[in-house]
């Protein structure tokens, strides 16, 4: 049994009445609800789960549970996520070629399902304030194949003066006081008080104020939280429509296991009941608050100065044609998904690390990133080494220069980082998969030795 603080159930008791308070105090007693959704960015292939569960108004979204150990993980095919944490990013109506700012992201779950949604056109620019969460951060953008992200670990402040009325769209999923995360992460009620929400509140406007400044007009934000309390939902909606000139939109979910924003729990606005609220006893998954919004710019007419025709800047960080040379040897033998089809034009090296940049930011701009675009791989001497990130994103697409691991024993050892023997004729870089999804990429050495290219940090 929870032990849930009288002040939290008295609270409840007094916003749902006492049979709904009972529901839920009952609800937050149960087991909580697994559930896992597909990478469509990787090349489709037939996954080994059941998908008789599929989750109402989410595309390749399924109940059920996976775990991370599951080859379909390793390789970036499923993430598992809460059924109703997938629905602020479902929500966001993300396009192609969009610039999108997930600003508090790790470790990614939607900064993932964003990522999708761009089909890696346009610009995704995923923050994380804590270092070692921006960490988890990487690594599952990473999975996940995506090459049009940049990844940092800066504060909201650092980050508004560099992207001002930049972004098309930004989700802001922002730390809150997890009411909605009691039956999972039981440890979050010792944190709980009143006094605790109301601090939470006063963060969230803080994030909230830079998210603002970053937003085109006209921009979409989507604001999602996984707590009851109003004073972080609702209110902050309200807050943002009253000081921030925000509309509220409409989401389009019509479910009844979905619930309406409460617009009594905050200063009345009928518009409140455009936001979504997922209760645990109404069975979709933990407790969960999403709202869409769009600033509203008025149709201000943007004056454009006749622009001389720019210059195309030098790319001060191009490679040489022998370090071109060097690289094409290997990645051309690997058939590449367009973001990376005229990889020699845009990749620049740095340190001896190859990379094509998500974006390209001034000299002058200090922020800390933690990667830019796709890592290709590092410069060493007189060879290039393919990069593990890489071969995620050679993963969307069918390859032949491919050795498919032949037994589960196998896949292991590698993930172990031990070298395998193996029967192909290829030689040279390849790339690694088990159940022909792909994870990795490895060399194999003239006796058909497979050596191993797994990284260490990701060893199991
Ligand atoms: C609810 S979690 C994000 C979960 C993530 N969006 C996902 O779907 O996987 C909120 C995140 O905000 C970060 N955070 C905490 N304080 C912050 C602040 N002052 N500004 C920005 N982000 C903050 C936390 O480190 C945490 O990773």
């Amino acid at each position: 049994m929870l032990k849930l603080p009288v002040e939290f159930k008295e609270k409840y008791e007094k916003l749902l009445g006492d049979k709904e308070a009972t529901a839920l105090f009952t609800a937050m007693n149960e087991e909580s609800k697994k559930a896992f959704r597909i990478n469509t960015l990787k090349n489709p292939i037939k996954l080994s789960y059941d998908l008789n569960k599929p989750i109402p108004d989410l595309r390749d979204a399924y109940y059920g549970e996976i775990s991370g150990e599951d080859p379909e993980w390793v390789s970036g095919y499923v993430y598992s996520q809460d059924p109703a944490a997938m629905f602020p990013a479902a929500l966001s109506g993300v396009k192609p070629g969009d610039r999108v700012l997930d600003l508090c992201a790790a470790p990614g779950g939607k900064t993932t399902e964003l990522g999708e949604q761009l089909e890696n056109e346009g610009l995704l620019v995923a923050n994380e304030i804590s270092g070692t969460r921006a960490k988890a951060l990487r690594e599952n953008i990473e999975r996940w194949g995506i090459s049009n992200a940049l990844i940092t670990n800066e504060s909201p402040e650092a980050l508004s003066p560099v992207f001002p009325g930049f972004f098309d769209v930004i989700l802001v999923d922002a730390p809150c006081s997890g009411e909605g995360m009691f039956r999972k992460n039981p440890e979050a009620i010792d944190y709980w008080s009143q006094d605790y929400v109301l601090t939470c509140q006063r963060r969230q406007k803080d994030i909230l104020n830079e998210a603002v400044k970053m937003l085109k007009p006209n921009g979409r934000l989507i604001y999602s939280t996984c707590t009851f309390a109003p004073e972080e939902d609702e209110q902050i909606v309200s807050w943002l429509v009253n000081e921030h000139d925000f509309s509220i939109l409409d989401t389009g979910i019509k479910d009844e296991r979905i619930s309406l924003g409460h617009p009594e729990w905050s200063d009345n606005n009928p518009e409140l009941t455009k936001t979504l609220r997922f209760w645990p006893q109404d069975g979709v998954g933990e407790g969960q608050f999403a709202a869409v919004l769009q600033k509203n710019g008025g149709n201000v007419e943007v004056v454009t100065k006749k622009s001389k025709k720019k210059k195309q800047k030098k790319n001060p960080l191009r490679l040489t044609k022998n370090e071109q040379e060097l690289v094409a040897e290997v990645i051309n033998q690997f058939n590449l998904p367009t973001s990376l089809s005229d990889w020699s034009k845009k990749a620049m090296v740095r340190n001896d690390h190859v990379f094509i940049p998500a974006i390209v930011l001034p000299e002058k701009t200090k922020l800390h990133i933690v990667n830019n675009g796709v890592e290709l791989g590092i410069l060493k001497k007189k060879r290039f080494e393919p990069g593990h990130q890489l071969a995620e994103v050679l993963g969307q697409l069918e390859q032949t220069c491919v050795v498919d691991l032949a037994t589960l024993d196998d896949y292991q050892k590698y993930l172990h980082g031990e070298t395998i023997k193996v029967q192909s004729d290829l030689r040279g870089f390849v790339l690694v998969s088990y159940s022909q999804m792909i994870f990795s990429f490895g060399k194999i050495t003239g006796n058909g030795i497979l050596k191993n290219f797994y990284p260490k940090g990701l060893r199991k």
